[in-house]
């Protein structure tokens, strides 16, 4: 749309992408660079347990997290509360980030930025903004409508982690995202490293082409929060949907209908987290989680994890994609934080038995 942001109308962002695809990584970056801008940022994390919220940095940012249920169906009603509490404090920030779950459709997030009406009378699609891993778009766009609908939606999009690909996969990938969006602003990125006036307060987000995608864009929601129609589909028991768990496991993707909106959802991604209260033995844990996500990585999509090590005044972050891991000391736990030891995985057909077994057995 070519109208101009009109000043009063706060914009605002969304921030998509696949599990792991480097969200947390741009948000992180366009938190600590010096922009003279105040954002508020809204966390939707798949999985029960806040680990999200906890790595995303600037500790003066207002970060709502909403960890209750996926941002695209059960927690939009949060979603819609949070950003009408923002804008009664109008003044104290310039824009909203909204960093959706990796397996979030950005669709009905969108819509709401139209449909409700106090909250388009407020506020203004900025941009959807999807980060796109490199290495494993491609799968994914084979197995999950979501990470399609993401590369359809965007604005803008970051082709992330192009170190782990050649020249050749990564041209391939440019190739299949063209396909699918021909229109974004693609960056090729490393660390999600763009200049952030790429991908901020851009007014890129374009309702006529939204609208040809899915002509029922505009149509008024049915949904108060529980009352979408679901079709054609199981929920997984630790789906993080919110909604009544069948124990039937069908192997096909389901999807919702917000209003008109086909709304797409894999049913069948599981969350598993695990809290110890207290300290872990790294000579136990770091052999255990490697083995694990090599023996398991196919299947398990992300890990992350929080945790106290004996005697270690810094908390040790880990994070997963597939079977590549990462591992380091990170800052100071904070006098009145509660040192305990928090992992999250995330897959399909995971051995949650043996997850839990196995962390638990790294108890310091
Ligand atoms: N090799 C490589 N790793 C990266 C790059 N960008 C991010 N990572 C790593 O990928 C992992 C996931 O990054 P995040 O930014 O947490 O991804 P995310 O999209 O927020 O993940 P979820 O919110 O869990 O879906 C972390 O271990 C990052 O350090 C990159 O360009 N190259």
């Amino acid at each position: 749309m070519s109208d101009k942001i009109s000043s009063d109308k706060i914009p605002v962002t969304v921030l998509t992408g696949y599990l792991g695809a480097g969200k947390t990584t741009l948000l992180n970056r366009i938190l600590s660079e010096e922009h003279g801008r105040k954002y508020a940022v809204i966390v939707n994390e798949f999985g029960e347990i806040g680990i999200d919220n906890d790595l995303v940095v600037g500790a003066d940012e207002e970060v709502f997290e909403m960890n209750n249920g996926c941002i695209c169906c059960t927690v939009r009603g949060d979603l819609i509360r949070i950003i009408e509490g923002l804008v009664k404090r109008r003044g104290k920030f310039d824009a909203i980030i909204v960093e959706t779950t990796g397996l979030a459709d950005p669709a009905p997030v969108a819509q709401t930025f139209f449909v409700d009406q106090d909250v388009a009378a407020r506020t203004k699609l900025d941009a959807v903004v999807t980060v796109a891993d490199a290495k494993w778009l491609s799968e994914r766009l084979k197995d999950a409508p979501e990470a399609k609908n993401q590369i359809a939606f965007a604005d803008v999009i970051l082709l992330n982690k192009t170190d782990l690909v050649t020249p050749e996969e990564l041209e391939e990938v440019v190739g299949r995202i063209r396909a699918i969006n021909p229109y974004a602003r693609l960056h090729k990125t490393q660390r999600a490293a763009v200049p952030l006036a790429e991908v901020l307060e851009r007014n890129a987000f374009d309702l006529d082409r939204i609208l040809t995608l899915e002509p029922a864009f505009l149509e008024e929601d049915d949904h108060d929060g529980h009352d979408h129609h679901h079709h054609d589909h199981e929920h997984g028991e630790n789906c993080g949907c919110g909604h009544d768990h069948h124990h039937e496991h069908e192997h096909a993707h389901g999807h919702h209908h917000h209003g008109g909106l086909k709304h797409y959802h894999d049913e069948h991604m599981q969350s598993v987290s695990i809290v110890i209260p207290g300290d872990v033995n790294p000579d136990r844990f770091l052999p255990w989680v490697n083995d694990l996500v090599q023996r398991d990585g196919p299947n398990i999509l992300r890990s992350k994890g929080i945790l106290s090590f004996r005697g270690e005044p810094r908390r040790f972050v880990f994070q997963g994609v597939h079977m590549i891991i990462e591992g380091d000391l990170q800052r100071e736990w904070k006098p009145d934080e509660k040192r305990d030891s928090r992992i999250v995985f995330i897959g399909r057909d995971l051995d949650e038995k043996a997850i839990r077994e196995g962390f638990l057995a790294c108890a310091a």
